[in-house]
């Protein structure tokens, strides 16, 4: 088993949150408290240390309690620039992330990614699960990775890549499908829209 002492969690909250007309996603509330607080917290649970990539409002979530880094670069490259962020400030050997607007990602995330990576000796594990359509799909930002990766990523990023997809490609990969009896069906549901935002708190 890997132990949560040697896992950093980082929270990706650092995007533009466009599709919510640009509000900072993080900071939205769910059911009464900031989303990025929500995943902090579960994350927290399960790890040894826990960091929040942010680029906007740092001082609304460093009031969360956790170390908060901006992107190195400031043209939000999408979700490996958090990736990038995470392993540039991690201080143990794998590193996990998780996004700011999935508020109900498995309590046992940390604990079933890590028995895969290990048992496949996988760089990476990354978490797949049945999305709102019934359809089984990788979920590439709830994914673990060996801290060592740090310079791969830097140079994929460097040199134009974006799509985490075809950065892990390159590297071996251990799949988990979230999918057993007693998975919560929604706990890979995210919300894009406040309208989105809003049926998540449906109970
Ligand atoms: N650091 C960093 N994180 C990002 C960036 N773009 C997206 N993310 C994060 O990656 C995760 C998945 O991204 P999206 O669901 O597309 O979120 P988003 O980009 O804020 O929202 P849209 O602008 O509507 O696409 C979220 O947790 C984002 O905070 C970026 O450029 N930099
Ligand atoms: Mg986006």
């Amino acid at each position: 088993m890997l132990a949560p002492q040697d896992v950093t969690g980082v929270v990706l909250a650092g995007g533009r949150g466009s599709r919510m007309g640009g509000v900072d996603k993080g900071l939205q509330n769910f059911n009464g408290m900031p989303l990025a607080l929500h995943a902090l917290m579960r994350l927290g649970m399960q790890v040894g240390e826990t960091l929040v990539n942010a680029n906007r409002n740092l001082a609304a979530y460093e009031a969360f309690g956790a170390p908060v880094w901006p992107d190195a670069a400031a043209d939000y490259p999408g979700p490996l620039a958090g990736f990038l962020c995470g392993l540039a400030h991690c201080e143990t050997p794998w590193l996990v992330t998780v996004p700011c607007d999935t508020p109900l990602f498995p309590l046992d995330l940390v604990q079933r990614l890590g028995e895969a990576a290990l048992a496949q000796d996988a760089e990476i594990a990354m978490a797949c699960a049945r999305e709102e359509d019934g359809q089984l799909r990788t979920q590439p930002v709830f994914c673990l990775l060996q801290v060592g990766l740090l310079e791969s990523l830097l140079a994929f990023v460097q040199s134009g890549g974006r799509k985490i997809d075809a950065w892990t490609a390159q590297h071996r990969v251990a799949t988990v499908t979230f999918d057993r009896p007693g998975d919560d069906p929604r706990a890979f549901f995210n919300a894009n829209t406040l309208d989105e935002l809003r049926r998540l708190e449906l109970p």
